[in-house]
């Protein structure tokens, strides 16, 4: 029986790989140019983004590394070997494929769908599992969730559990088409950042397909910009895409809103912190007219009093505010952002890498540094 699950097979034992694209092509028989002379390096260890609008190419680019698709001309090179000189079956071994809707076998519990690739392999039942319940961790998912069928996980479950999949023959390559995008935004949030995790721990050298650009951005150290024709538009780090765009295609295709995606890349230089009233829990407290912001005893944030509350002797949590999302300086100025529109106050709260309050920065110091921050971009 073939399966169609790619990674399946002995696991892989290589470090990350280069994947080189040389002016590959792929004509369907009904004469489509899917993709046009596709030339670009996936750097070993990498997440690259192939992004751009429906139909441009993004999936059959992608699945001409695992063979899925044949290129029509043109050469792939993995760590500089021609995948052509690889059996389809034996290649797929070191490329873990990771599909929207995860692909999941139905009548599988989630432990015997991840377990499948290493069973493939010959392992015995004892060793697959323990394998598979261990991938379950490393996604984040409780050892409970095993005994479950797909059906009674979420769409974000579900995609963990296929990314689990696509990694236990360890395969030293990832493709992953869409794989989040069947959820929703909270939720894709937690897999992009889960991904990331995990590529810091995993090292593989991934290709990721999306048509969202925020994604893009957000996941990519490298991003391809496809436009329609299967022609490459744009090749370069998200801060190099969003900063200077080749072309209108790519500008129109970023957005007009780049700007404020361009922060991500932008660091905190220039923000100026202020002070705020501060009080500590658990001491004697007695109100104020203001908002006060107050501290555990080790000087981490917990939230903030409002004007006018009073309080009857110590300070405890119930009185509080909770506080918005936290800026450790140092870090892009997005975040300085995020934390400044999220705050019951409009001021942000800045703490340094162990969590401590440094100070607080306002919404409108940050819109004035964004302001002055595209007006040199566009200068
Ligand atoms: N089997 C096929 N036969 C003919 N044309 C095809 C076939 N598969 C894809 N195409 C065409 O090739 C082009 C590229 O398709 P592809 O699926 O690679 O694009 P994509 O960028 O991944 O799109 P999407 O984001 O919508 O998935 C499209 O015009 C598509 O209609």
């Amino acid at each position: 029986m073939r399966l169609e699950v790619a990674g399946e097979g002995l696991p892989a034992t290589t470090g990350a790989p280069v994947i080189e694209f040389r002016d590959v092509t792929k004509q369907y028989p009904d004469g489509t140019i899917a993709v046009d002379k596709l030339n670009l390096t996936v750097q070993a260890g990498t997440i690259t983004v192939f992004v751009g609008p429906s139909g441009c190419g993004k999936t059959t680019s992608l699945r001409m590394v695992n063979r899925m698709i044949e290129a029509s001309s043109g050469t792939i090179l993995i760590d500089g070997k021609d995948i052509r000189d690889s059996e389809p079956a034996s290649l797929r071994r070191g490329i873990g494929y990771v599909i929207q809707q995860a692909g999941l076998f139905p009548h599988r519990t989630v432990l015997d769908n991840v377990a499948t690739v290493p069973l493939l392999s010959g392992w015995d039942k004892k060793k697959a599992r323990a394998r598979a319940a261990e991938l379950l961790e490393t996604v984040g998912l409780a050892p409970e969730m095993g005994k479950r069928y797909p059906v009674q996980l979420s769409g974000g479950q579900q995609q963990r559990v296929g990314v689990a999949r696509a990694l236990a023959a360890d395969p030293p390559i990832l493709l992953m088409d869409e794989p989040f995008s069947a959820v929703d935004p909270v939720v894709r949030e937690d897999l992009q950042k889960e991904l990331l995790r995990l590529q810091d721990e995993l090292d593989k050298t991934i290709v990721f397909v999306t048509h969202d650009i925020d994604e893009a951005v957000r996941i990519g150290e490298k991003v391809a910009v496809f436009r329609k024709g299967g022609v490459l538009a744009q090749y370069g780090t998200p801060a190099e895409v969003l900063r200077t765009p080749a072309d209108e295609f790519v500008s129109g295709f970023v957005g007009r809103d780049r700007g404020y995606r361009g922060l991500s890349f932008v660091g905190s230089e220039g923000v100026e912190i202020d002070q705020t009233a501060t009080a500590t829990i658990g001491k004697p407290f007695s109100g104020a007219a203001d908002w006060v912001l107050v501290l555990d005893a080790e000087g981490r944030p917990c939230g903030w009093l409002p004007p006018g509350a009073t309080v009857d002797g110590d300070l405890t949590p119930d009185s509080l505010v909770a506080g918005g999302s936290l800026y450790t300086t140092g870090t892009p100025l997005r975040g300085a952002l995020d934390s400044a529109l999220s705050s019951p106050t409009s001021c942000g709260v800045v703490v340094d890498e162990d969590g401590k309050y440094l100070g607080v920065i306002s919404a409108r110091k940050v819109l004035d540094l964004i302001e002055n921050h595209s007006r040199s971009a566009q200068a």
